[in-house]
């Protein structure tokens, strides 16, 4: 059968500057991203992490690479093993390592070393609220976040929680890349709406590679 989107180049679309949602770039690696995550996961599983506030996160998280972000009732930080497991964090493979520096080069970064990747899965209904990635060392360091499975809105706003936002549909594949002038803008998701994709099941999962050290 014809498939009208199988032959589909990315494509750049900017959002502020220095920051630009790289469309597609990532989806003909979906699979074997999915497989590694699915891998991960099976290391250091899934979970809903308590807010310093004391309220459970919507969105479960595993992470991989030298360091992990993760929260407890004494705050968000970067930390070397996972809590819940007490494990390490497995390596970050070749794989994300190279999409996350190839992609911040194209998004203008160059130089990129993620030490960190938080992987985030959302199921029908969870969200991350509008809030700054600003736990990391060197602000000069961008963000490279990926897109997998079921799409979501993305929230892009200013430097204020009040500011408005610019909401954009993030599918499978996607690829945002923020740093520089736009590194610590408020950005967030809205409510997952329920569905079944065919390569990630009823979830969308969200890559964030970070220099975090
Ligand atoms: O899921 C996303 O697209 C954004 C994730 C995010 O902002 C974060 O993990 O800090
Ligand atoms: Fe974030």
């Amino acid at each position: 059968m014809l498939d009208l989107f199988s032959e589909e180049a990315p494509w750049q679309e900017p959002l502020a500057e220095g920051a630009v949602i790289l469309r597609r770039r990532a989806r003909d690696q979906a699979d074997a991203l999915l497989a590694e995550i699915y891998a991960i996961a099976a290391q250091n599983p899934f979970a809903h992490r308590i807010t310093p506030g004391g309220h459970r996160m919507s969105v479960a998280m595993t992470n991989c690479g030298d360091l992990g972000w993760s929260s407890d009732s004494r705050g968000y930080q970067y930390t070397e093993q996972d809590n819940h497991s007490g494990h390490k964090w497995p390596p970050m493979p070749s794989l994300f390592r190279e999409l996350a520096q190839q992609t911040a080069q194209e998004a203008g970064f160059s130089g990129f070393n993620p030490d960190a990747c938080l992987i985030n899965r959302y199921e029908p209904g969870a969200k991350l609220t509008l809030h700054q990635d600003k736990d990391e060392k060197d602000l000069r360091q961008p963000i490279v976040s990926v897109s997998l499975g079921l799409p979501a809105v993305f929230q892009f706003g200013g430097f204020e929680r009040g500011d408005a936002t610019q909401r954009v549909l993030l599918e499978h594949g996607d690829i945002v890349v923020w740093g520089g002038p736009s590194r610590l803008r408020y950005h967030g998701i809205l409510p997952l709406k329920p569905g079944v994709h065919p390569q990630a099941g009823a979830f969308r999962y969200n890559l964030t590679f970070r220099r975090a050290h």
